[in-house]
């Protein structure tokens, strides 16, 4: 995979790295308004690499504003939107030729491994960014078909500003899949980074000026969420939040909406995504490499990782053997070093959540081992289908293995969850793999396979785990647009009474 570097390499690139610490507001880097910081430190060793403004709500209020301007004056909104495509499509160039230093930084300041970044997060950012640019001067207007005195024109227009409140699993990634469509679409943005993981989002809103985009388009705010997300949900000149994270965090928007000015509300929030594995289903070796990747790829903490392994009796022993073979190819250690499959937990406070869930008498079957901010890929045998780690997010490495009897039982325990995100179902009767995925309530179900789908198709979840619009594909553009209607009466009627 990839054209990568050696560890020393990377490590090189590591010691000379600069780091943008300050908030970007209105085309310009700016410390926060109280002077204050905040340290951000590298997961995997607990070095500080740099103190980053704290922002806060006066922060907000100024970024606000400039937004605000920039929206109303029509520098970025009012462009043809083959003139933002073209700037976009510079700002994924951008990214393309800094793709190296950009993979480096996020390894190094979320404990990803630089074989994902390198392979994934950063690829998938750029190619993100150039579909959505490519998309909008694409999409057309309708007509509908009222009488033929009158015309009436259907037109989608952007929102105007919109909050952009980031997890850290994905920094990068998640920024593309909400700047992408919102600013292809003519919006201006304030980004509210996680605390944990600023750093790429600053250095994409440099990059994002050198390409083009005009000043107040592309905001930054780094800080805490209730000193930054909270005021900007609650702000009444805020037209739209698109929020990805946790449940709990993501109760509080539409509450925030419902104390100010009523913005809408997009969210995508946490999983307990089942991977259910009929007695039927073929190449189990195959089968079993897909949960590795969907349990433990990014250290499980991804929204959408298989993290309920649900299996028929019949095929239980032998997959669970597989599993674990392959689970054991996955080395743990330095993110930095390319050969690594699992790097660090995000945090110090995140390390010590997900360990929480190791506790003695468990049935462990792989791993159960967490140290120094790492976790060892983790597989529990769970007969108490109400226990917490088959309940709750934990957001780590860690597999939860129930066993079935039945095609039914599988099914509805697969629905026997707060939330609904993602799904799998592996067989090889298609008719059960249809009618699995049609009963599953969640809104990415793969068939014999873990993915996430891709950019062209809409992701987002069912139940406690989604709210609002889609992420990703065209779906996505509907989140940052409001749709306008515009009735033309066609008659001469100059000598007409009004009726
Ligand atoms: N669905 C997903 O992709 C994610 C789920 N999570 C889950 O959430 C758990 C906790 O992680 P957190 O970082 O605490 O997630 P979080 O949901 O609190 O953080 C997500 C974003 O919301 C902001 N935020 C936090 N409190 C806020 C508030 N009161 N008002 C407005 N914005 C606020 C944060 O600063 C961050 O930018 C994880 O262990 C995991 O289970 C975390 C990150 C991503
Ligand atoms: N899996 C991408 C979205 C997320 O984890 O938040």
């Amino acid at each position: 995979m990839g054209n990568l570097l050696t560890h020393e390499e990377y490590q090189a690139i590591a010691a000379k790295l600069e780091f943008p610490t300050q908030a970007f507001i209105d085309g310009r880097f700016r410390p926060a308004m109280s002077g204050k910081t905040f340290e951000t430190a590298n997961p995997a060793t607990g070095k500080v690499l740099a103190k980053v403004a704290a922002c806060g709500a006066e922060d907000v209020d100024f970024a606000v504003e400039k937004a605000r301007s920039a929206f109303e004056e029509g520098r970025w909104s009012r462009l043809h939107p083959g003139e933002r495509k073209d700037i976009l499509i510079r700002l994924a160039k951008l990214l393309k030729r800094n793709a190296r230093e950009l993979a480096v930084l996020e390894s190094l300041d979320s404990g990803k491994t630089i074989y994902d970044c390198e392979n994934v997060d950063i690829p998938e950012t750029i190619h993100c960014l150039k579909w959505h640019a490519e998309l909008i001067d694409k999409i057309y207007d309708h007509v509908s078909p009222a009488s033929d005195n009158h015309i009436a024109m259907i037109v989608r227009e952007p929102v105007g500003v919109v909050g952009l409140v980031l997890p850290w699993n994905f920094p990068l990634l998640m920024l593309a899949w909400k700047i992408g469509p919102a600013l292809a679409a003519g919006n201006s943005v304030i980004v509210k980074p996680a605390k944990e993981t600023t750093l790429t989002a600053l250095r994409v809103a440099e990059l994002a000026t050198e390409a083009g985009i005009p000043a107040g388009v592309f905001n930054v705010l780094p800080g805490g969420g209730p000193e930054v997300g909270e005021p900007l949900g609650l702000h009444m000149d805020v037209d739209m939040v698109s929020f990805t994270g946790s449940t709990a965090t993501g109760r509080r928007f539409p509450k925030y909406s419902a104390d100010s000015n009523l913005k809408e509300i997009t969210l995508e929030m946490g999983g307990k995504n089942p991977a259910v594995v009929l007695d039927d289903a073929e190449n189990l070796d195959r089968v079993a490499a897909h949960i590795v990747n969907g349990a433990f790829w990014n250290m499980g903490e991804n929204c959408s990782a298989s993290s309920r392994l649900i299996v028929q009796r019949g095929i239980k022993d032998e997959l669970i053997k597989r599993i674990v073979a392959h689970a054991r190819e996955w080395p743990m250690g330095d993110p930095l070093n390319p050969e690594n499959r699992v790097g660090a937990l995000v945090s110090k406070a995140h390390f010590n959540k997900v360990s929480s869930y190791l506790e003695k008498g468990q049935k462990v079957l792989l791993g159960g081992k967490a140290k120094d901010g790492f976790v060892e890929p983790t597989i529990i045998d769970v007969a108490d289908r109400d226990a917490k780690i088959v309940r709750e997010e934990i957001f780590g490495p860690v597999l939860a293995v129930l066993t079935v009897e039945s095609f039914e039982e599988a099914i509805a325990l697969a629905n026997d969850s707060e939330y609904g995100l993602a799904a799998s179902i592996y067989t090889a009767n298609a008719k059960r793999a249809i009618r699995g995925a049609r009963a599953i309530r969640a809104g990415t179900v793969t068939v014999n396979s873990f993915g996430e789908g891709d950019i062209t198709t809409p992701f987002g979840g069912y139940k406690s785990s989604g709210f609002g619009g889609r992420d990703n594909g065209i779906h996505a553009h509907d989140q940052y647009t409001r749709i306008k209607t515009i009735w033309l009466d066609l008659t001469d009627n100059a000598d007409e009474a009004v009726a």
